[in-house]
């Protein structure tokens, strides 16, 4: 028997500043794997994880719907409290704190109550040992991203959201990212939103895809990209097509 979903979301309404952006979203995360969020720019993908984490915009609000996550409601609960039951949350500006070394924006990220896998985090990512005293504001965008991912991994999170890791990263940093964020899903069921579909098929097990604030197709993600006149139709872009390597 398979396991119930890690998170669900049913229903899900959103309007920001009185536009109706979310218009009854519902898909399942399976507790392992990656799951990919997809759609063109501007459909609803970050604010469907924000609205999931408690982290609407100002003039945002959940207006319907249900988020159930590791068998708790969490729809509209304060972010504090959603993130000790244990999701990490890596955001696409990333969230560093430039002005602080990178131990201490690892430290900051530590959980009270949680273990600290300080091991773990510095067996993926070996450099951010190396450059432990750096300021953060300092390192390269694949070096941030490493932080980022490092602080959702740092924790015991049941399921880690990443959005956009490899957005504006050089091809051969993709590839890296790439790599990490695979060893980070065998500990850790992620729910990824990402652009690049080689990086979609490579990682992704399932996929969500969402158009104009709705749920226009879930399924096998590798199943979606092989077909490419379905990927075009959904997504607006060929199942070949990638803005970096992976
Ligand atoms: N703070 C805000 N105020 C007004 N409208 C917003 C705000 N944030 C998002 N929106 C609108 O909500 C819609 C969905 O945006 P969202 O960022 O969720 O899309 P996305 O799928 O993540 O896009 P992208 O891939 O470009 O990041 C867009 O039309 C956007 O303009």
């Amino acid at each position: 028997m398979s396991s119930p979903p890690i998170l669900t979301v049913s229903g899900l309404e959103v309007d920001i500043s009185g536009s109706h952006i979310l218009k009854g979203i519902g898909f399942d995360v399976p507790a392992s794997g990656v799951t990919a969020l997809l759609g063109r720019n501007g459909v609803g993908k970050t604010t469907t994880i924000r609205a999931v984490l408690g982290l609407l915009p100002d003039g945002g609000r959940v207006t319907a719907g249900r988020v159930t996550f590791d068998g708790h409601d969490i729809t509209a609960e304060p972010t504090h409290r959603t993130i000790r039951r244990g999701i990490g949350y890596a955001p696409e500006d990333r969230g560093i704190f430039a002005g602080l070394t990178v131990a201490e924006n690892l430290a900051l990220a530590e959980r009270p109550g949680s273990a600290h896998h300080y091991d773990l985090v510095h067996d993926l990512f070996p450099e951010l040992a190396t450059r432990s005293g750096q300021r953060a504001g300092t390192l390269s965008g694949g070096q941030q991203q490493m932080v980022a991912l490092a602080r959702t991994l740092l924790n015991d999170n049941a399921l880690v959201v990443v959005d956009e890791p490899t957005k504006g990263l050089a091809p051969r940093v993709v590839t890296e990212a790439t790599e990490v964020l695979e060893r980070a899903a065998e500990r850790v069921p992620l729910l990824l939103v990402e652009q690049n579909l080689a990086v979609v098929r490579r990682l992704a097990r399932s996929a969500v895809v969402l158009d104009a604030g709705q749920v226009v197709h879930t399924g096998d993600a590798r199943e979606l990209l092989a077909d490419a006149e379905r990927t075009t139709a959904l997504l607006g872009v060929g199942s070949h097509s990638s803005n970096g390597a992976a």
